[in-house]
């Protein structure tokens, strides 16, 4: 069906800058030119009267190149199948292609810093265009063993209930998990406003299939916050085309990677989310025809994720340290896309819908939330009890609530009235006023060092606080040092 005779390729002519592609191609070999012979939605068949380009090639299609693909398959000894990065819209039978014989690359390198970018690279802001810096492939393996360090340090947020239940592992992956609308956007964004600024290295954002409104306020946010100088942000956002959306996450690892390995500087990559990523790549699965697996996802889901994460490591030269959001559909958590996410970090953040509902921001779940530097040779003997403690009490409440729903705290024994009491206020001194969400709920924000946050559960396990009411240690920071202090 691809092998038909095929029309005489029409001449293939490059106007640069064309499109607002910012890369042009260069003028095609012969064997690198071809024409299409199928299209389906983002799905593109195309013909080449030489030796068919390889696997991933960038292909640039219409007479100005104006639709990027890369190709995903082979059909036959002529014939590639190529995803399209950009909309295909216009495309016919017939039309041009040609062969850049590379993968797709990006800018790398320190012009990248202060700028928003695509998955191509190209400047989304008003500032100059990249094309004259440096390109890299966006398709690199991931370091070697015999490059790669474990160092066990824990990287600090100001978030109280995080820095206490799952201290993030510097040069580690750290994913916070949770339905549609508990808070991950919210806490990511507070993220970086509380270890940006302290942050001496590189920021990199990457917006993966989320609102474009998300991708500006960020914007906007990091311009106030004064730390857009230090960062770059890369947006596949869910207007784009799936292949864009699956290809952004490499684009910015690439870009990573240069400031990792070439400038030897620490890197924060902020990802947010991570399963549009998993979503992007069940798209284009479909479109390629592959037999869906569990869940309908694609039958790659777990190389998929893993060429991604993998290169997301801590070499001799520098650290990435990664953040991402991962949307956990219908909160089930065993879906296929959240199981094989947890397996690639060494701290899981889980929100919950519970606490959300009942106004406990961050819904942090203190029971589901683990990080792998919760050991008392990496955080200290005073915070591993005191977590534990923490842990106890709360899951000795949790225990606790079918029997209070039942019969009332009054049947409860002296002890677990005091679990409970603990518990509550534990619950409430967890909740944390953000920076960024200070115009909406009233609350100034409020960073917390781990020390105040040891010393204030400390304090609430010994029952300094047993007579004050709940709502005194709901939405604060540190705890006054008086517990009859407002
Ligand atoms: N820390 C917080 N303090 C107060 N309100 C919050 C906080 N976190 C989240 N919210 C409320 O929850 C809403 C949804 O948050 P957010 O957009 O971060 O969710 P999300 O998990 O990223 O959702 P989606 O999956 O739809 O992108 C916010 O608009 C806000 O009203």
């Amino acid at each position: 069906m691809h092998t038909q005779p095929s029309p005489p390729s029409p001449d293939f002519t490059v106007k640069a800058g064309s499109d607002g592609m910012e890369n042009a191609p260069p003028s095609p070999k012969d064997s690198a030119r071809g024409h299409v012979v199928a299209v389906r939605g983002s799905v593109i068949d195309v013909y080449f009267p030489g030796e068919p380009p390889s696997m991933n090639c960038e292909l640039r299609i219409g007479d100005c190149g104006e639709v990027v693909a890369e190709v995903a398959s082979q059909l036959d000894p002529h014939t590639v199948r190529a995803i399209a990065i950009t909309s295909p819209r216009g495309l016919s039978r017939g039309t041009a292609v040609q062969s850049l014989e590379r993968p797709m690359q990006v800018p790398v390198g320190k012009p990248l810093l202060g700028r928003v970018l695509d998955v191509f690279g190209n400047t989304l802001d008003d500032g100059e265009s990249l094309s004259s810096v440096e390109h890299r492939s966006i398709h690199q393996a991931p370091p070697t063993i015999n490059r790669r360090i474990a160092k066990s340090e824990v990287f600090t947020t100001g978030i109280k209930a995080i820095d206490l239940l799952s201290p993030l592992e510097r040069g580690g992956k750290a994913g916070l998990f949770g339905g549609a609308g508990v808070g991950k956007t919210v806490l990511i964004t507070e993220l970086i406003h509380n270890i940006v600024g302290g942050h001496d290295g590189i920021s990199l954002f990457c917006g993966i299939g989320e609102r474009c409104r998300e991708a500006e306020e960020l914007y906007r946010e990091m311009g106030t916050a004064g730390v857009r100088d230090n960062t770059v942000m890369v947006f596949g956002q869910m207007n784009e085309p799936p292949g864009a959306r699956f290809r952004v996450g490499h684009a910015a690892m690439t870009m990573a990677e240069s400031f990792r390995d070439d400038a030897k500087q620490d890197v924060l990559l902020l990802i947010d989310n991570i399963f549009r990523f998993v979503q992007a790549g069940m798209e284009v699965s479909g479109l390629l025809g592959q037999l869906p697996s569990r869940v309908g996802y694609q039958p790659s889901l777990a190389s998929d994720l893993a060429e991604l994460e993998e290169r997301i490591c801590t070499t001799s030269d520098a650290a990435i340290t990664s953040v991402q959001a991962v949307y956990v559909p219908a909160d089930d958590f065993t879906d296929p896309s959240a199981v094989h996410t947890f397996a690639h970090l060494s701290a899981t953040v889980v929100l919950s819908r519970k606490r959300a509902s009942e106004g406990l921001y961050p819904a942090i779940d203190p029971l589901k939330s683990t990080s792998e530097m919760m050991l008392p040779g990496v955080v200290g003997d005073r915070h591993y009890q005191t977590a534990s403690e923490v842990r106890q009490t709360l899951a000795g409440y949790e225990e606790l609530k079918d029997i209070i729903a039942m019969l009332g705290m009054e049947e409860l024994s002296r002890q677990d009235r005091l679990t409970v009491n603990r518990a509550r206020r534990l619950e409430r001194f967890l909740t944390q006023p953000f920076f960024t969400t200070q115009q909406f709920t009233g609350h100034e924000g409020h960073m917390v060092s781990i020390d105040d946050t040891l010393d204030g559960c400390e304090r609430i396990l010994n029952d300094e606080f047993q007579n004050r009411p709940e709502r005194d240690l709901y939405m604060v920071g540190k705890l006054p040092s008086s517990p009859s202090c407002t």
